[in-house]
């Protein structure tokens, strides 16, 4: 008795790459919608353009380009963070509850602990080279 050939697998990977491309949307979406609606963002991406640009003019190593990168993603990561939880919290409390409260808190702690690591990395970096630019 002939026996058939094994049918060929479905060819699954391009559908899985759509996938992939779409969930890349959504995280661009969010990020878009969040700089539109908080002003932290835009103070954010404001920031974020002129740290780059002193980076370039003050020629940071690689290493120094890392931490820089590290502590710009970190507060852009901590924020959009609060941003979706302060969205959640309003979502499920809109009423006042002090789980509510103290869940917003915490996230603009987060917020607050990362800003201040972001800032120690940028005295570290470019406060020695500012201060010989300027004295
Ligand atoms: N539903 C709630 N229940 C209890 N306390 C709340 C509630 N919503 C807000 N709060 C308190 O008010 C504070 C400010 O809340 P708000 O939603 O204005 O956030 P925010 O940090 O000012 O954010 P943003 O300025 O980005 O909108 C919170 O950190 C929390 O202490």
């Amino acid at each position: 008795m002939p026996v058939n050939p094994p049918s060929p697998q479905p060819r699954r990977f391009p559908a899985v790459l759509r996938q992939r491309a779409a969930s890349f949307g959504y995280a661009f979406r969010g990020v878009a919608a969040a700089l539109r609606s908080e002003i932290h963002l835009q103070f954010h991406a404001v920031a974020t353009v002129l740290v780059v640009g002193l980076g370039f003019y003050f020629h940071l190593s690689p290493t120094e380009w890392a931490l820089v990168a590290l502590a710009v993603g970190l507060v852009w990561g901590l924020e959009l963070a609060n941003t979706a939880v302060e969205a959640v919290v309003n979502l499920v409390s809109p009423e006042y509850h002090p789980l509510a409260g103290r869940a917003k808190d915490v996230a603009a702690g987060a917020v607050l602990i990362g800003a201040v690591a972001a800032l120690i990395v940028g005295l570290l970096i470019f406060g020695p080279r500012v201060w010989a630019l300027i004295y």
